[in-house]
């Protein structure tokens, strides 16, 4: 695909995609529930996914989860524990996405789960629950931190199913905690009964109850409209209707990151207006830790680079289990435009540049939609291809056209 930008400050108006998070949390929630409605689930294929596979898994012994991680982790905890007989798929990066943390966990607290190729990976066969004598005390589990919080969320989501509910204990470096947070808040209100105290949660075994919830827009999608922003002419602005302050989405951090590069956020009753402001000369050295919002990492490494910001990021080890490896993948894309995310030992990363320039490059995406909606804004600075623009299908379908529709050429052909 073929982007340009006519020249001038952009204007105008762009829609967000509903959360996926938010929204797989409440799909599974719904079903735990037996009932109760969603509101603006959007049509990325994360959503579709969990909304028709928790349909299907009834009468289906196969279930594909395709490339969406929580879908692959939420699902395995509530087909456990609904006593699900069959086989959960994924693609060939599913297969390389590790799962022995939640597999383990859901073992010791009775669910039948093994491996179909390489121990501790999906494909996963199911054979339902050990018959555990019903019981007062909790489920004990501990778990490690630092690999997913996917697999902590879909523990928790499950607990009041547990005999006796969960106590939860988390162990080591905590990652993307506020999706953990995300998830605890949507239960409670759904009706889960729950305590915390330090990293244990205490799941009390209180069933769900139907419950009417409106998904958020999505701010992890937000974050490529301050990119542009951040990269077109002074006077550009964007208004993103329907994007909340008051949100469970950690994603938000790009609100504080990108006032950094001169976008300035202002909270309206029903959105978030972006307009770019110049940066002060002789700012102090940017360092961001992305330890809590990994998503957002693609999107500041490359306006870093291609405004000329050094920037220094930490917490970036999840990101090479993501949809691909997305440092390996930031390093060789940034190269063809003179930026770079050098690793510089103990976990810091410089993502800088010598020389930035956009002109014809050609990005390839690495079935990463953040890899191609993370390298699109710089289309501002010149003409510049996208290959495999479809990609951007798992949470953001919409997003090309959103790009036409404010005035940039999109010409479809890959
Ligand atoms: O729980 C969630 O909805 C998510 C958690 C994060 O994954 P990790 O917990 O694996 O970092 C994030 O990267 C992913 O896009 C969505
Ligand atoms: C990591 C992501 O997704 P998931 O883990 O749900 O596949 C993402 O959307 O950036």
């Amino acid at each position: 695909m073929q982007l340009s930008w006519p020249g001038g400050p952009l204007h105008g108006i762009a829609q967000l995609p509903a959360s996926k998070s938010e929204a797989n949390r409440a799909l599974i929630l719904q079903a735990l529930a037996g009932g109760g409605t969603l509101r603006n689930l959007s049509d990325a294929n994360d959503t579709q996914l969990m909304r028709r596979l928790l349909s299907a898994a009834p009468s289906t012994a196969v279930l594909d989860a395709e490339d969406a991680g929580t879908v692959m982790r939420f699902l395995t905890a509530y087909l456990a524990v609904t006593d699900w007989h069959g086989r959960l798929i994924g693609t060939a990066r599913m297969q390389e996405r590790p799962i022995a943390v939640l597999v383990d966990a859901l073992r010791q607290a009775g669910a039948r789960i093994s491996y179909l190729n390489n121990e501790g990976f999906p494909p996963l066969e199911l054979a339902g629950f050990a018959d555990v004598p019903s019981r007062a005390e909790p489920t004990e589990l501990a778990v490690r931190g630092d690999i997913s919080s996917q697999y902590i969320s879909a523990l928790l989501m499950v607990g009041p199913r547990l005999p006796g509910g969960l106590r939860l204990q988390l162990t080591g470096h905590i990652g993307s905690r506020p999706y953990i947070n995300m998830t605890v808040a949507l239960m409670k209100l759904f009706g889960a009964d729950y305590s915390v105290e330090g990293d244990t949660f205490l799941v009390r075994s209180t069933p769900y109850q139907p419950t009417d919830y409106t998904v958020e827009s999505d701010w992890s999608a937000a974050s490529y409209w301050y990119s542009l922003v951040a990269l077109a002419p002074a006077g550009s602005e964007i208004t993103l209707p329907w994007l909340r302050q008051a949100s469970l989405q950690g994603d938000q951090a790009i609100v504080g990151m990108m006032a950094h590069f001169g976008v300035e956020t202002t909270f309206l009753p029903d959105g978030v207006h972006l307009r770019q402001q110049p940066v002060a000369a002789g700012a102090p050295a940017l360092a961001f830790d992305f330890t809590d919002c990994p998503d957002l990492a693609q999107t500041v490494a490359v306006v870093a680079a291609a405004r000329s910001i050094p920037v220094e990021m930490t917490g970036l080890e999840s990101l090479r289990i993501k949809e691909t490896d997305r440092i390996a993948a930031l390093q060789t894309e940034l190269a063809k435009f003179g930026g770079d995310l050098r690793d510089a030992g103990e976990g810091r990363f410089q993502a800088e540049s010598t020389g930035f320039k956009v002109n014809g490059q050609s990005v390839a995406t690495y079935h990463d939609h953040r890899m191609a909606m993370a390298f699109a804004p710089l289309a501002v600075l010149g003409t510049l291809f996208i290959e495999s623009p479809t990609v951007v299908k798992k949470s953001y379908p919409q997003f090309w056209k959103e790009l036409a529709k404010i005035g940039f050429t999109v010409t479809e052909a890959d």
